[in-house]
């Protein structure tokens, strides 16, 4: 493996902002940031940096799938740094600068089960054909109080008024103002990693926000949104405020959605979900059509957790189908209203629990085997679907959904099989633990049995 080294520019930026180290950083199949800090002359010089390619596949409870998921010797990976990553970490308080980095084997192939090669290796799909996605992720999260008791229930902070929150507040102004200091804090660390953000709204929640990010490449989205969710996490904890990405944090609340907007463009630009007229085109008819028919068996990708599941409940805006329509909050696929430069595509189904490397991975992904096969979608679907009685459901719990997408080859036609079984498997692992718990309803209800 050949060394990376940052040209001369990044290496004045490096030693004249005083940085010590750098922090070598990748995102696991969990979305959490993993990797080693190397000191800044050592990275300067191009050194080189291992680590144990099953870091990649770390389950979310910290263990890990069995080695012949990975290799029965347990073998290393190498960091490659992507020195265009390369950013100020806004949150450290000693100066120190992130890059993110693709986990590379020891035969020079990315390793498959990394979440930002599963990505890669869907763009390079695209790029076979002359084509580019273009994507814009929406994130909600909830803010809370900081609390170190994960048995308790979340809560809300307490706002200038003493008060919290009780909910159902969406695109008011007032709480924005009431964490103000957090927010600008947010807007500060996006500026400094590069984060491209357009609107912020208080969502249905209590203490819930929406944060878009601006369009543009899918692997630059998928790197600003991984450290994003970083971000928020980072800034929460320096406020003494808890940001959580879960997907349904609180009963009789919202959920916390990732949506994706996705659209295709030529080599010229041109968006081509329109065609020379400015109508829909074959292209766009496919894209839809290979999500309606991948999403369901793609569904741990979108929505990784158990409690993912517990956000879809009809009349909180969260999908349940894979219909299509335009304009339409009831549907999985939206298509917003814009002009023919705008088509595109809104994947509604990911939560904000999503690695967003796998979430777009998966949904270009199905949309580019929709492409590739020539499948046609359904009609477009009128009026509240979540209405009608041939509403479509999707799995509703992560058992069915992993079920789905083993007795499926939508996974393994995508990302290979490496990372089909290793996913699987980690999956698996959580599901394990999930099942070995007993939750407070059931000592609430059943302990009263006779
Ligand atoms: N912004 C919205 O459309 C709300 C989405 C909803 N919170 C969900 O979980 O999907």
């Amino acid at each position: 493996m050949y060394p990376v080294v940052p040209n001369t520019e990044q290496s004045q930026w490096l030693r004249e902002r005083g940085c010590r180290d750098v922090e070598l950083c990748f995102a696991d199949v969990s979305g959490f940031a993993r990797g080693k800090t190397l000191p800044r002359e050592a990275f300067i010089g191009g050194q080189t940096l291992r680590i144990a390619r099953a870091v990649a596949i770390q389950s979310c409870v910290g263990e890990f799938p069995d080695y012949h998921f990975y290799g029965e010797n347990d073998p290393d990976a190498t960091l490659r740094p992507d020195l265009a990553t390369l950013r100020p970490v806004p949150w450290a308080a000693t100066p120190r600068a992130l890059v993110l980095c693709d986990c590379v084997d020891l035969d020079g192939e990315l390793t498959p089960f990394a979440p930002r090669s599963a990505l890669k290796r869907v763009l390079a799909g695209y790029a076979a054909r002359g084509l580019q996605p273009i994507v814009a992720p929406e994130l909600e999260f909830y803010i809370f109080a900081a609390n170190p008791d994960p048995a308790q229930p979340f809560q809300a902070p307490a706002l200038r008024s003493g008060r919290c929150e009780v909910g159902f507040d969406s695109f008011s102004f007032t709480t924005l103002n009431d964490l103000e200091a957090f927010f600008d804090d947010v807007y500060r660390g996006c500026e400094q990693l590069g984060i491209a953000t357009d609107t912020w709204v208080h969502e249905m929640g209590p203490s819930q926000f929406e944060i878009n990010l601006k369009h543009g490449d899918a692997l630059a989205l998928a790197d600003q949104t991984f450290l994003f969710k970083t971000l928020l996490k980072e800034t929460g904890n320096r406020h003494g405020l808890n940001v959580v990405c879960m997907a349904k944090p609180l009963a009789g609340q919202p959920g916390s959605s990732m949506h994706l907007h996705q659209s295709l463009v030529d080599r010229d630009g041109n968006n081509v979900f329109s065609d020379r007229h400015g109508n829909e085109s074959a292209l766009f008819h496919h894209f839809i059509a290979g999500l309606q028919a991948h999403l369901p068996k793609l569904m741990p990708l979108f929505c990784p957790s158990p409690n993912s599941y517990r956000r879809f409940v009809k009349g909180l805006a969260a999908p349940v189908n894979v219909s299509w329509g335009l304009d339409n909050r009831s549907v999985g696929l939206r298509i917003p209203q814009g002009g023919p430069e705008a088509r595109r595509v809104e994947n509604r189904l990911p939560g904000c629990d999503a690695n967003p490397y796998l979430s777009l991975a998966a949904s270009l992904g199905a949309g580019l085997l929709g492409i590739e096969d020539g499948l046609q979608p359904s009609a477009p679907a009128q009026g509240n679907v979540f209405k009608q009685a041939d509403c479509e459901l999707l799995p509703n719990t992560l058992d069915a959904a992993l079920a789905a997408m083993q007795g499926a080859d939508s996974v393994g036609r995508l990302f290979g099989e490496a990372f089909s079984l290793a996913y699987a498997a980690v999956k698996e692992v959580e599901l394990q633990h999930f099942h070995g718990e007993i939750t407070p309803w059931e000592r609430r209800y059943l302990s009263v049995l006779a």
